[in-house]
C-alpha cells in the first residue's frame, strides 16, 4: 500500500483533475488550470526528487493529466497509470525530455509537452556567466578574497582569458546555442565556430551582418564557420559550450579523445545535460591541465558530482539554475499548464514551437492551443 502523499488542492469541484508533482513559480498557470474547469492537485510533499511510486500515488485512480518534472523518470509505468486513469497528456516544465520516455507515451496515446523558447535567453545567459566566471576566474578570486588573502594588487594575481577577438565553438547550435553565441560574439566580439547536424542559418546571418557593421565602423570584423566535424570546433575554439539534447548521440560527447584535442587553456562550458560530458574524464583533465577551466551547470548523475570536482579550482559549478530567472520559470509553469490544458480541451497543437509569446503575455487570454507538444498526440474529446 503505497504512502499517502500530502496535497494541496485548488478548485476542488472542477471536472478535470490535473496533478502538478511540484509548485511551480507564479500563480497564472493555477488561474488558467482553475478557470477552465480543472480541479488542480500540487504535491507538497517535502522530498526533493519523486520516486515512481510517489508519483503513481498522485496519479490514482482518475486522473486527465499530469504537469511533470525533469527530474522524473517518465516511462512505461507512469504512462500506463495514466491511461488507467483515463489521462490523456502529460508536460514537463522543461524544454528538455531526455527524462520521458517518448514511445512509452506514444503506446499509451498520452500527449508530451515541453516549455521551448521561454527559457532560451535566460539559459544563454547564464551559459555566458559561467563562461566569463570560468574565464576570469571570478569563483577563485571570490573566495580568495573572504579568506583574507588578499594583500595588494600583484601583476600575477588570477591572471585569465581575454575573450575579444577569440574564437567561440558552439555545439547544438539551436535556441539556446544561437542566443549564446550572439550574445558572446555582440559583447565580446569572438569569432563562431559551430557544429550541429542542421545549419543555423540566422545565427550565419546574423554574424555576416554585425561583422559588416563592425568594419563600417572601422573595427575588426567578426566571422563565423559551421565545422564539418565537432572535432573541428574543440581543436580552434578557445571557449566552447555546449547546446546539444541529450540522446544517444550526444551522450559523453566530451569524451578522454575529445578533451585531448582541445586547446590547453580552453573554456568549457556546460548547461544543456551532465551526461554530454564524460564527468569522471573531465575531472582528470583539470587535473592535469590547470590552464583548463570549466563553468558546469548540469552533471552528469545529478544532484551529484563525480569524485574530485569539487576540489578543482578550474571548474565552477552551479546546481542546474540556468533557467531560473523569475520571468523565465513563470512561463515555463505557463506553457507547461497550457500543454496540458490544451489537450484536456481538445485545442490543436500550436504552428511553431519556437514562437511560444502568445501565450505568455500575463493579462490576455491564451491561444486555444498547446504551445509544444513533441509527439503530436491527436486531441483528447471535450
Ligand atoms: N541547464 C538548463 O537549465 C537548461 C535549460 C534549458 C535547456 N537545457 C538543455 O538544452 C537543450 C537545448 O535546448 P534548445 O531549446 O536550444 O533546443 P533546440 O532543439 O533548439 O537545440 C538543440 C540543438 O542540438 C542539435 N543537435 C542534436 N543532436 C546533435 C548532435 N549529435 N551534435 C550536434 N548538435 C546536435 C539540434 O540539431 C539542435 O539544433 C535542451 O534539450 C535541454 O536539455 C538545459
Ligand atoms: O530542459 C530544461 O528546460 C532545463 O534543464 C530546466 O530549465
Amino acid at each position: 500500500m503505497a504512502k499517502p502523499i500530502s496535497i494541496e488542492v485548488w478548485n476542488p469541484s472542477g471536472k478535470y483533475r490535473v496533478v502538478s508533482t511540484k509548485s511551480m513559480p507564479g500563480t497564472r498557470w493555477i488561474r488558467l488550470l482553475t478557470d477552465n474547469d480543472c480541479r488542480l492537485e500540487i504535491c507538497t510533499e517535502a522530498k526533493t526528487i519523486l520516486s515512481v511510486d510517489d508519483i503513481l500515488a498522485l496519479i490514482g485512480d482518475r486522473c486527465d493529466a499530469v504537469i511533470g518534472q525533469l527530474t522524473e523518470d517518465w516511462g512505461e509505468v507512469l504512462f500506463s497509470a495514466l491511461k488507467r486513469a483515463g489521462g490523456t497528456a502529460f508536460s514537463n516544465m522543461a524544454v528538455g525530455y531526455n527524462n520521458v520516455d517518448v514511445e512509452a507515451a506514444n503506446r499509451n496515446g498520452i500527449a508530451v509537452g515541453n516549455t521551448p523558447g521561454v527559457l532560451t535567453e535566460t539559459t544563454a545567459e547564464l551559459a555566458a556567466s559561467l563562461t566569463l566566471a570560468a574565464a576570469r576566474r571570478i569563483v577563485e578570486a571570490d573566495q580568495f578574497m573572504r579568506a583574507g588573502l588578499y594583500e595588494g594588487w600583484l601583476p600575477h594575481l588570477f591572471v585569465g582569458n581575454l575573450l575579444k577577438g577569440q574564437t567561440v565553438g558552439v555545439i547544438g547550435a539551436g535556441r539556446i546555442g544561437s542566443a549564446y553565441a550572439r550574445m558572446m560574439i555582440e559583447g565580446f566580439k569572438m569569432n563562431l565556430i559551430y557544429y550541429d547536424l542542421y545549419q543555423a542559418t540566422r545565427l550565419e546571418k546574423f554574424v555576416t551582418a554585425y561583422g559588416q557593421f563592425l568594419k563600417a565602423n572601422g573595427e575588426q570584423p567578426v566571422t563565423w564557420k559551421r565545422a564539418a566535424t565537432m572535432e573541428d570546433v574543440l581543436r580552434e575554439a578557445d571557449v566552447i559550450s555546449l547546446h546539444p539534447v541529450l540522446d544517444k548521440t550526444t551522450y559523453h560527447l566530451i569524451n578522454p579523445e575529445r578533451l585531448a584535442i582541445m586547446k590547453k587553456d580552453a573554456v568549457l562550458v556546460n548547461a544543456s545535460r551532465g551526461p554530454v560530458i564524460d564527468e569522471v574524464a573531465l575531472v582528470e583533465h583539470l587535473k592535469a591541465n590547470p590552464m583548463f577551466r570549466v563553468g558546469l551547470d548540469v552533471f552528469e548523475d545529478e544532484p551529484y558530482m563525480k569524485p574530485g570536482l569539487a576540489d578543482m579550482k578550474n571548474a565552477v559549478v552551479v546546481p542546474h539554475i540556468a533557467s531560473a530567472s523569475k520571468w523565465t520559470r513563470e512561463g515555463m509553469a505557463t506553457l507547461a499548464a497550457l500543454n496540458v490544458l490544451g489537450k484536456i480541451k481538445g485545442y490543436p497543437v500550436w504552428g511553431n514551437p519556437n514562437q511560444v509569446e502568445p501565450f505568455l503575455k500575463e493579462s490576455a487570454t491564451p491561444p486555444p492551443a498547446c504551445p509544444s507538444i513533441v509527439n503530436g498526440m491527436p486531441s483528447s474529446k471535450l
